[in-house]
């Protein structure tokens, strides 16, 4: 047989999408304490919702890429879960991702809230960033329409003092303030290149991933203790339903929220399927408003037995590849 010819066989690589002088892309990673915002901040700066937040501790349980395009540069941030003292296997995959995730990006933005003294938690993560290397860190004090300007001020003089920071920015996601100068100065840590992604793409989430997240978001509201961390939702799945009239065009979506005990499918179930009817009219409004279609939503609650530490449930729930 005769030698292979290498050059035949190697395919041209399509042209990369041109830029600006200067152009500037790559890619910012959230971290911090959790509930301390930073999925509100990645939204707020995306400018559309491509994470889910609430008022719980540890929403967020997967990175997720938001992009925020510019004139001059193009920024993908990556939200990650909440860095914290690990207590299950899932608590333990969920920091393995964030330190994964640190070591490759451009620039980390840690995040601070200004209503909180610094504690223990930011003290750990100080010191694990100054560990990680030579990536730039932006200390981001957020929440700062909480509090006062004197109150900002202090709080700025203290993550001062907590360790080597490429900038110190407070910012606000709920009132806009200093949403561009956090832009930025995360920006100008990027390395001069054209844009990874296309113009107007949000997020690189697939779009049942996304589904499956807004479903979570709206089983979230109201519920207490620890049933939060029970939740976890799968879209089993997504279709558009056949023949029907233009202009109403209808998505049928099956989905499963799993909770550890049969005590929690009560909860969320609620008085007659009350709960669950809510979660499901507030999550299909979001979906809808998501995917620009009208949305069939049926939501089963299904029990899968403490979950959470359980290596074989959380392949079966998505965790393997994801945390
Ligand atoms: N007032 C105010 N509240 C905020 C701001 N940013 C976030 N919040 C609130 O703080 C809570 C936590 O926000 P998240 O964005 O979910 O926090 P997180 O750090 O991503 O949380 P984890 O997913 O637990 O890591 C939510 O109730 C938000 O509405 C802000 O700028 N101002």
């Amino acid at each position: 047989m005769d030698d292979l010819d290498l050059d035949k066989l190697r395919v041209p690589l399509p042209p990369l999408p041109s830029a600006p002088e200067g152009f500037r892309s790559g890619f910012a990673c959230f971290v911090g304490r959790p509930n301390v915002g930073k999925s509100t901040l990645m939204n707020a700066l995306v400018g559309q919702k491509v994470a889910i937040t609430s008022n719980r501790p540890q929403t967020t349980r997967r990175t997720v890429r938001g992009i925020v395009h510019r004139e001059d540069a193009q920024l993908i941030i990556v939200d990650t879960p909440g860095l914290h003292k690990p207590r299950t296997l899932l608590g333990e995959r969920l920091d393995s991702l964030v330190r994964s995730t640190l070591v490759e990006v451009d620039v980390i933005g840690f995040c601070i809230p200004a209503d909180e003294p610094i504690g223990r938690g930011d003290t750990y993560i100080a010191r694990e960033l100054a560990a990680q290397g030579n990536t730039p860190v932006v200390a981001l004090v957020t929440k700062a329409d909480l509090v006062d300007r004197a109150a900002v001020g202090e709080q700025l003089m203290a993550v001062d003092r907590l360790g080597e920071w490429a900038d110190i920015v407070p910012v606000s996601a709920e009132s806009g303030f200093q949403l561009d100068t956090a832009a930025d100065v995360l920006c100008s840590h990027l390395p001069e290149g054209p844009p990874l992604y296309p113009d107007g793409d949000l997020t690189d989430e697939p779009e049942e991933m996304l589904v499956a997240e807004l479903i979570r978001e709206a089983s979230l509201e109201g519920v207490r203790d620890e049933l939060p961390h029970s939740i976890a939702v799968v879209v089993d799945e997504m279709k558009e339903r056949e023949n029907t009239r233009p202009g109403r065009e209808l998505v049928d979506i099956y989905a499963s929220l799993y909770v550890e005990r049969p005590s929690q499918k009560a909860i969320v179930i609620g008085s007659k399927g009350a709960r669950l009817r809510d979660v499901g009219t507030a999550a299909r409004k979001q979906i809808e408003g998501l995917l620009g279609t009208r949305v069939y939503l049926d939501l089963r609650v299904r029990v899968a037995k403490d979950w959470q530490r359980d290596p074989k449930q959380l392949r079966r729930l998505g965790f393997d590849q994801q945390v």
